[in-house]
């Protein structure tokens, strides 16, 4: 592609050296450079982009986007525009992605997309909604926290919500492939970083808001984490709201689109409280929908919170015409890999793999099993290294809240000692009545809990869902929650 015709419909300052360059590929990093490639230098959190232009050029760039005002693109730009060619841009990261979109053929713009964001159940509700889509004969694409998954195939991501090129790149993907339609998963990072600038979407889903994600080089304050939320609802067509989160009215405060509402109270789409099932490789609910469309819907997924997430897919569907009907039948098969999976209910010993990483999800978790009545519920679970302390005395309340007995060991350690990290979560537990004991290693600690685990009980093995690795000490190595428990179940039931 010829650099003035990527050009033309994206915002510059100015150009040096030659328009008709041929660009033959996009990124931000100089490491993935190859010959042809346009470089655009975004000024990071640990690193300026800008320091990398030469690396890039030496790589083989043919332009190099530089943002105007930085002081390397100052002194650098013309001596620079000898050798490639030099746009000067307002905001690098913006930039980045008008310019991914436009090398990609902007494949957002002739599909249908619903854009999901919120603390919690994006991931559910992404897979709801994919499932309904799939039931519906919709061919669709899906993007996030689990990967991104295109006719079938499904390709690893670094993020929930890729890097602007990553992105486009896999858009473009879905659409050679004849999607159609795309669900995807928006973090406050996305928007923050601009992953996503530019795109509009059909319909954008808000599950619900609580502390999170608030730290050194997350967010600086919750008003920053709920701002970059709400900036979804100027940039769709359509919203739809978690009438009952208390956050509802600031996230849809300065909104330019169409809001349609649905919750446990008064909604557009609104549910009964649940009535809770289980049999041997279940734990479900059952709930009447009414408001704009009526159905009686069984969910293989326990709790109230997934009855929002549903009520959030049936929306998106009947948005789109998809009928209730068609819904229901798809949820009654949804299945989303880590999220409340059910490993086994052999002899009435339920042992569930779950995500949940912080106080309010875990908490959730525990209370919606404890609906459940079982004999006891058994809690494994640790917290990742180098991440907000925080966290870690609120999942020790949490467990020691609700929890009948926990075993506190390893999660993703990352660069920190296992023990300290156990400390800091004994200590959110010492707030409490709860019984514990520790076992550091994680596989010990899955093979002690479904050892001692007896007829009735529910095991929640919590944190990890769907992740296939243990990360420690800078290294990754694989590691299951499922298959340790498949194990231990074969090995001790
Ligand atoms: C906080 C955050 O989002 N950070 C992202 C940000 O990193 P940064 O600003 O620190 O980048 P940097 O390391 O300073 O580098 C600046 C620039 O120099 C480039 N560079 C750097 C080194 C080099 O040799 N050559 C080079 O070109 C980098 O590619 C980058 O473009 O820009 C990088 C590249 O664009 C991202 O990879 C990085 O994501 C980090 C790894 C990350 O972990 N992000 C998490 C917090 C995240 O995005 N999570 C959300 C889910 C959480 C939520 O719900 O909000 C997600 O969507 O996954
Ligand atoms: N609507 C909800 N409200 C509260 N908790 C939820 C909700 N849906 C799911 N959860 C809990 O949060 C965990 C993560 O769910 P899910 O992956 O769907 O959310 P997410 O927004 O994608 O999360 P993350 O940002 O952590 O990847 C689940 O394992 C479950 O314990």
């Amino acid at each position: 592609m010829i650099l003035s015709s990527l050009l033309s419909h994206v915002g510059y300052i100015r150009i040096r050296g030659s328009s008709q360059t041929e660009v033959t590929g996009i990124t931000c990093d100089s490491r993935e450079v190859r010959p042809g490639t346009m470089f655009v230098c975004i000024p990071g959190i640990h690193k300026d982009g800008h320091e990398f232009a030469r690396q890039a050029i030496g790589a083989g760039a043919s332009v190099v986007v530089m943002e105007e005002g930085n002081p390397i693109a100052k002194k650098e730009e013309k001596s620079i525009s000898g050798t490639a060619s030099v746009v000067l841009v307002a905001s690098a990261r913006k930039a980045f992605s008008y310019l991914s979109a436009a090398f990609y053929g902007y494949p957002l713009r002739s599909m249908v997309s619903v854009a999901i964001t919120g603390t919690k159940g994006k991931t559910t509700t992404a897979y709801m909604i994919h499932g309904i889509l799939c039931g519906a004969g919709i061919k669709a694409g899906l993007i996030g926290t689990n990967g991104a998954f295109v006719d079938g195939r499904k390709l690893e991501l670094s993020h929930t919500t890729p890097e602007a090129h990553e992105l486009q790149r896999i858009l473009w993907q879905m659409k050679d492939a004849g999607c159609t339609h795309v669900v995807m998963e928006v973090s406050s990072q996305g928007f923050k970083m601009e992953r996503v600038a530019g795109l509009r979407f059909t319909y954008g889903i808000f599950t619900n808001l609580s502390q999170d994600h608030i730290g050194p080089g997350e967010h600086e304050s919750f008003e920053d984490y709920l701002y970059q939320k709400s900036r979804l609802f100027t940039s769709c067509d359509v919203g739809i709201v978690n009438r009952d989160d208390m956050w509802v009215k600031e996230m849809t405060a300065r909104a330019t689109c169409r809001l349609v509402t649905f919750g446990m109270g008064e909604a557009d789409y609104q549910a009964s409280p649940p009535v809770f099932y289980k049999d041997s490789h279940m734990l479900g609910c059952e709930y009447q929908l009414s408001g704009k469309e009526e159905a009686s819907v069984f969910l293989p997924l326990p709790g109230e919170y997934n009855v929002k997430n549903s009520l959030a897919a049936i929306a998106a569907a009947d948005q789109m015409g998809i009928s209730a009907q068609t819904a229901r039948e798809a949820l009654r098969e949804i299945h989303v890999p880590g999220r409340m999976e059910v490993v086994s209910g052999n002899n009435h010993l339920w042992v569930i793999v779950d995500y949940a990483h912080n106080e309010v999800s875990m908490e959730n978790l525990l209370q919606t099993l404890k609906a459940y009545e079982p004999r006891d519920l058994i809690c494994v679970f640790g917290c990742g290294g180098n991440r907000s302390r925080l966290r870690r005395f609120g999942m020790g309340r949490a467990a020691g809240k609700w929890a009948d007995v926990s075993v506190i060991t390893a999660d993703n350690s990352r660069y920190e000692p296992v023990e300290s990290i156990i400390q800091d979560i004994e200590k959110g537990f010492q707030e409490t009545e709860g019984r514990y004991v520790v076992i550091p290693d994680r596989r010990e600690a899955i093979a002690y809990a479904v050892s001692h685990g007896k007829k009735g009980d529910i095991i929640a093995i919590i944190g990890k869902g769907h992740e296939d690795y243990q990360e420690a000490n800078g290294k990754r190595i694989h590691f299951s929650d499922r298959e340790e428990a498949e194990k231990a179940l074969v090995k001790y039931k």
